[in-house]
């Protein structure tokens, strides 16, 4: 692992672990409070969306009063620095001659894609041919103008260490990558950028790496390559977000983190159904997700298959036990009145009163309950299939009762 990376990291009680599953994670070496800010960094490239380059300044992607670039008067920027630091990064190679995005319409977002490679590929090619800049007397310069934060040399770093995950593609995300590739070489008449299996494994690096930049209203402004914004991994249940104040991307903790916690951000709206995610998050960022929240799901699953099995085998007392605690899933995951709800009551009721014939002793207490519970279940099933008017203050009872029978507590 490189020093200055390490240095930069432990400077924001942050340091790299590896991990076996996901190559390396990013844990804390102290505490920090729900609220605080973790990190803040710059992008190796960003840009506004299409629809905002004269809105935004195309460069630090704030909303204030802008300039056209005098030339190509296609680019568009707030202040003179800004304008300077994008002519040195990428602006003057493509003023005038600025290229076409040609494969729009043809892979869902590859002109942003394209853009994207195409900037970092403009300020990383100084570095990557051993002169650091230095050999070009203008981009001399480019360290004075850059904000002190920025160390470029470190994002490209960062960057390039980036897993590009190739091997482990699904074929279609590959394909998505290798259309685009193909295109760019057949439209470039540089000699450099017609090795495929290169360009492929860029862009599966964009594909992994690069953020939506969106404003305070969660709009989606801009695109961005972000190195150390990419070392953060995904869960489903993340316990940091990532924000921005322009172009700046700021990564804040959502709630108390222990040191030596892993910070984690979330990669898509977790919202979306866990196979939904699963997919997105294969097709996207090429892993099956482990963290914790699908961990609990793999766990949902693991119950309700081990309650089909004790039915099965007709272990009544562990089945009713396991019954309670699918039911309660049920309850939350479904309205009211679901049909899978009455299913489920129906099961567990028959589990109960099975245990109540096994055990004459146990009677009372239990019997009770059963009674209520297949007395719910009748009555939830009729009221979907609309053979009985609700009876809402029974029902409210009955609803209770079950929920402290399954000892759910809502909030
Ligand atoms: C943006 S990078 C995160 C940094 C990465 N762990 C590294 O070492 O470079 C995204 C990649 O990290 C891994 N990853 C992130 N979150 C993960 C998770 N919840 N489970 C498994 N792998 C994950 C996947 O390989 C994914 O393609």
């Amino acid at each position: 692992m490189s020093r200055s990376l390490d240095e930069f990291l432990s400077k924001h009680g942050l340091k790299i672990t590896p991990n076996p599953i996901s190559h390396r994670t990013i844990t804390t070496t102290r505490s920090f409070r729900a609220g605080t800010t973790i990190i803040k960094s710059y992008p190796l490239a960003a840009f506004p969306l299409p629809i905002y380059e004269k809105e935004l300044c195309n460069q630090c992607l704030k909303n204030t009063k802008l300039q056209a670039c005098s030339a190509c008067k296609k680019a568009f920027y707030c202040s003179s620095i800004c304008q300077k630091q994008a002519w040195f990064t990428q602006h003057k190679f493509t003023c005038k001659k600025r290229l076409p995005l040609k494969y729009e319409n043809i892979v869902e977002g590859a002109e942003l894609d394209e853009e994207m490679l195409r900037r970092v590929a403009l300020l990383i090619s100084p570095h990557r041919s051993g002169n650091n800049g230095l050999g070009d007397s203008k981009l001399n310069g480019l360290y004075d103008i850059l904000p002190k934060e920025m160390n470029i040399s470190l994002l490209i770093e960062v960057f390039e260490a980036l897993q590009s995950h190739k091997e482990s593609h699904p074929p279609y995300a590959l394909f998505r990558y290798e259309s685009i590739a193909s295109l760019v070489v057949e439209n470039s008449n540089s000699k450099a950028s017609k090795d495929i299996d290169k360009l492929v494994s860029y862009l599966c690096i964009f594909g992994c790496n690069n953020f939506t930049i969106h404003d305070e209203q969660m709009f989606g402004i801009g695109e961005g390559t972000y190195p150390i914004g990419s070392l953060f991994n995904h869960s489903c249940h993340p316990n940091a977000v990532v924000m921005y104040d322009g172009v700046v991307q700021i990564v804040k903790c959502i709630e108390d983190i222990d040191a030596g916690d892993e910070i984690t951000i979330a990669y898509l709206d977790v919202v979306h159904p866990r196979r939904k995610r699963r997919e997105i998050l294969r097709e996207k960022y090429f892993f099956n997700c482990h963290c914790r929240k699908c961990g609990d799901d793999d766990k949902i699953i693991v119950v309700a298959s081990l309650f089909y099995e004790l039915e099965k085998k007709q272990e009544w007392n562990e089945a009713a036990k396991v019954g309670k605690i699918v039911l309660a899933i049920y309850l939350i995951a479904y309205p009211r009145f679901h049909p899978m709800i009455g299913w489920q009551l129906f099961r567990l009721g028959q589990c109960m009163s099975q245990c109540v014939k096994d055990d004459v002793d146990r009677g009372g207490k239990t019997r009770e309950e059963t009674l209520i519970i297949l007395k719910h279940a009748k009555r939830v099933l009729a009221i979907t299939f609309g053979t009985e008017i609700e009876n809402r203050e029974v029902e409210n009872e009955i609803h209770l009762l079950i929920l402290q029978m399954t000892k759910l507590q809502f909030q």
